[in-house]
């Protein structure tokens, strides 16, 4: 169960892997783009995954309409004012909402940058005067290749104050973390922190190349950490972040059974591993839902959820005074 005494986090949230049905349906009839359905019921089959994918490439197809419908930068500003009011209705204190703007802009020939800077824009407006906060966190979108990344990332750094950390994601076998080492010297230079997707479809060792070579405070998913007791260790002594992701481990069969997940080992390792959504819509799960089943099914007690409730608010992207806030606002409701 969340404890509502205590802040609530989802700091891994893909924006772009969390676009409404009925927003898809909307966006395609906006445009003329011919959708599979043209009922939400019809289309949920398309747009989310129903069984366990066979691996994380075929999860990943089922983000696409999400991007596919976004015409024009209103669309993109749309859909991140849309994360924060899901967010908001989930009871969600603070979220960081990670977005690829070239993966958003490449199916209508959208710019990068115009993509970023509406997204910026939605979320801005979106969180004013609202009992949520929000950071933004860039994707580099691995799978169109190095070249491209670095223009995604010049898009991001054009934005860098509105940032928090570059992220890379995406087809982790195809393009390993080796090719991106350029790009993530730039996010150094740009003082940018980085979290990166790592350990979930490649073992350890990739996990290993994005602390030393890619310079990650946080990993996402970093399932495989598992399989590396030193790994494990170091994880634990260098206070470096597991951002765990139930449901999608399950629905990318990364993971086969949650009996079988490795965060109760990470938590009970005194790793600082929590829990978090990953693309809500797609898989068709919300955080609450992580909490009230999926955990107890991973075997964790309801002490466990608290630490992993903690855990998300000690690696998040904020300020020692910023974290004391949400802790002081959540203590006192
Ligand atoms: O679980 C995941 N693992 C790896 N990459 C992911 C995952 N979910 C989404 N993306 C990737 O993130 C970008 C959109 O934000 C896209 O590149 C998408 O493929
Ligand atoms: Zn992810």
């Amino acid at each position: 169960m969340i404890n509502k005494k205590l802040p609530l986090l989802d700091i891994h949230r893909h924006l772009d892997g969390n676009v409404r049905a009925q927003t898809i349906l909307e966006l395609g009839r906006q445009f003329n783009i011919e959708l599979p359905a043209d009922n939400v019921d019809a289309l949920i089959p398309h747009v989310q995954v129903i069984d366990p994918e066979p691996n994380l490439m075929a999860f990943l197809q089922k983000l696409d309409w999400g991007v596919t419908v976004l015409g024009d930068y209103d669309a993109c500003r749309r859909i991140a004012v849309e994360n924060i009011e899901d967010a908001q209705a989930q009871g969600l204190d603070y979220v960081e909402l990670r977005f690829s703007p070239y993966y958003m802009a490449q199916s209508q020939s959208l710019h990068p940058q115009g993509v970023v800077e509406a997204v910026v824009d939605g979320i801005k407006s979106a969180t004013q005067g609202a009992n949520i906060k929000a950071n933004l966190i860039g994707i580099l979108s691995r799978t169109y290749g190095v070249k491209t990344c670095q223009h995604e990332l010049d898009a991001l750094l054009a934005f860098k104050n509105d940032l928090v950390a570059v992220d890379l994601a995406g087809d982790e076998i195809g393009f390993p973390g080796e090719l991106f080492v350029d790009h993530f010297k730039q996010v150094r230079d740009a003082y940018l922190a980085s979290t990166i997707h790592a350990g979930e479809a490649l073992g350890a060792p990739s996990i290993w190349q994005a602390i030393n070579e890619l310079g990650a405070s946080r990993i996402g998913h970093g399932v495989k950490a598992i399989e590396d007791a030193k790994l494990m260790d170091y994880l634990r002594d260098n206070h470096i972040g597991i951002e765990s992701c139930l449901t999608s481990n399950i629905q990318t069969s990364t993971v086969n059974d949650l009996t079988k997940h490795p965060l109760k080992q990470f938590l009970d390792h005194g790793i600082l591993a929590c829990i978090n959504t990953d693309d809500p819509a797609v898989e068709g799960i919300e955080i609450e839902h992580e909490y009230l089943v999926a955990a107890p099914k991973a075997g964790l007690s309801q002490a466990d959820m608290e630490k992993a409730q903690v855990n998300a608010l000690e690696i998040a992207f904020l300020s020692d005074s910023e974290k004391s806030a949400l802790k002081e606002s959540a203590a006192t409701r």
